[in-house]
């Protein structure tokens, strides 16, 4: 039997990370080293994820398959370098750690704006740091969560990967810097760095258990936790406010292209299998191995078409209103997912009424999150 990889989740208990850590275990491939400073996330999230893990093991599943469940914690902070040196350190020869899958991040295009120092630190300074300590502890494969904000007001939807990055928000920006900065790293090192960064669309729903979802600290500033999160009776007042409805898009709100988020998981599997085949950069241009790829379905949903899909699988007449744009929104991202389909070979499996249903599912049998006291 081949020894499994290690690959170290920095972020791992969040939202996306922990999805990420499951269909990692899901493999029996690899096993999971998490980073985690618990600032938006849980550990009762990776908890969960080892048993979801463990009972998807058939009855005469080899003991190492069951010890490859226990996901391994550092509790440290992203913008320390200590942290990764720690982690670099703990394993070594056949138990060294293979690549990294970034998932830690500040992720919010309405708070960036206020809060722009912090984002930098985290989503760029903190980058820095990690790919230096990646460089000192010779390893030299990333895969990084980018985000469909990098394009900004793209020219043309379904948006393909060749679109300028143009970011609008603060938060798009420091994605896009840090999607630069990797290149860089890439480019500076030919033999040594390779990067795959996924650019996301938007996430939606949760494991289809119901035993992990989306549980953000405080009052969600995404919409899709929002409006579960006022199905269950929480956040009603001051009520959900729609952030304008005089786009240029079908209802006048803003179309975004949701993507189940075990889709979106289950797409770092393929950028993992992908990192390592050089085949898969035959196209690119410059010195290094760097390639970005959209994960989306590539089909757009206005927010109204979410509030209605909500409105079905909760029962809840959602009371809106329609108030100003929000700084950092922009029209439509719809992705078209064709280049990951044609070289990961990655393609969205889940409905829109699969999204709803799960993050209904959720939500309702964990109406407060994580916190079960
Ligand atoms: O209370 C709310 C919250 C959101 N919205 C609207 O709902 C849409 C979706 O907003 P989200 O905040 O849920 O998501 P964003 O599109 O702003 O950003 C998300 O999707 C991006 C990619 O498109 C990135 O991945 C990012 O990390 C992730 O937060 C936007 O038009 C927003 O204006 C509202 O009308 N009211």
């Amino acid at each position: 039997m081949v020894d499994k990889k290690r690959i170290l989740i920095p972020g791992g208990a969040g939202y996306i990370g922990s999805h990420v850590v499951l269909c990692c275990l899901l493999t029996r491939r690899y096993k999971v080293t998490v980073i985690e400073n618990y600032s938006n996330s849980f550990g009762t999230a990776l908890e969960r994820v080892e048993k979801i893990a463990l009972d998807a093991l058939p009855a005469d599943a080899p003991q190492a398959d069951r010890d490859a469940c226990k996901i391994d914690v550092i509790q440290g902070d992203m913008r320390d370098r200590a942290t990764f040196k720690k982690a670099f350190q703990k394993y070594s020869g056949a138990d060294a750690i293979y690549a990294i899958i970034l998932t830690a991040a500040l992720k919010s295009v309405g708070e960036s704006s206020s809060k722009p120092i912090e984002y930098y630190e985290v989503n760029t300074s903190g980058l820095i740091g990690m790919l230096a300590e990646m460089k000192e502890a010779g390893c030299g494969r990333l895969i990084y969560s980018s985000s469909a904000t990098v394009y900004g007001t793209p020219k043309t939807i379904p948006i393909p990967e060749s679109s300028p990055m143009q970011a609008e928000s603060v938060y798009g920006r420091t994605k896009q810097i840090a999607e630069l900065i990797i290149k860089d790293v890439c480019d500076g090192h030919p033999d040594f760095f390779r990067s795959i960064s996924l650019r996301y669309f938007n996430p939606a729903g949760a494991h289809p258990s119901g035993l992990i979802g989306e549980d953000p600290r405080g009052k969600p500033g995404n919409l899709l936790p929002l409006l579960a999160q006022m199905a269950v009776g929480k956040y009603r007042e001051p009520g959900l406010k729609v952030f304008g409805n005089d786009y240029p898009t079908p209802d006048g709100t803003c179309v975004r292209d949701y993507i189940h988020i075990m889709d979106l998981a289950g797409g770092h599997v393929n950028a993992l299998d992908a990192v390592d085949d050089d085949s898969k950069f035959h196209d690119v241009t410059t010195p290094g191995k760097f390639k970005a790829y959209n994960l989306g379905k590539g089909k757009g949903l206005s927010v109204l078409n979410m509030i209605e899909a909500m409105r079905k699988v909760s029962g809840y007449e959602y009371p809106y209103e329609i108030v100003g744009r929000r700084l950092g929104d922009v029209p439509d991202l719809t992705a078209d997912p064709s280049l990951a389909e044609k070289e990961l070979g990655f393609k969205a499996k889940y409905s829109l009424d699969d999204m709803s249903r799960d993050t209904w599912n959720w939500q309702s049998k964990n109406p407060k999150g994580y916190d079960t006291e």
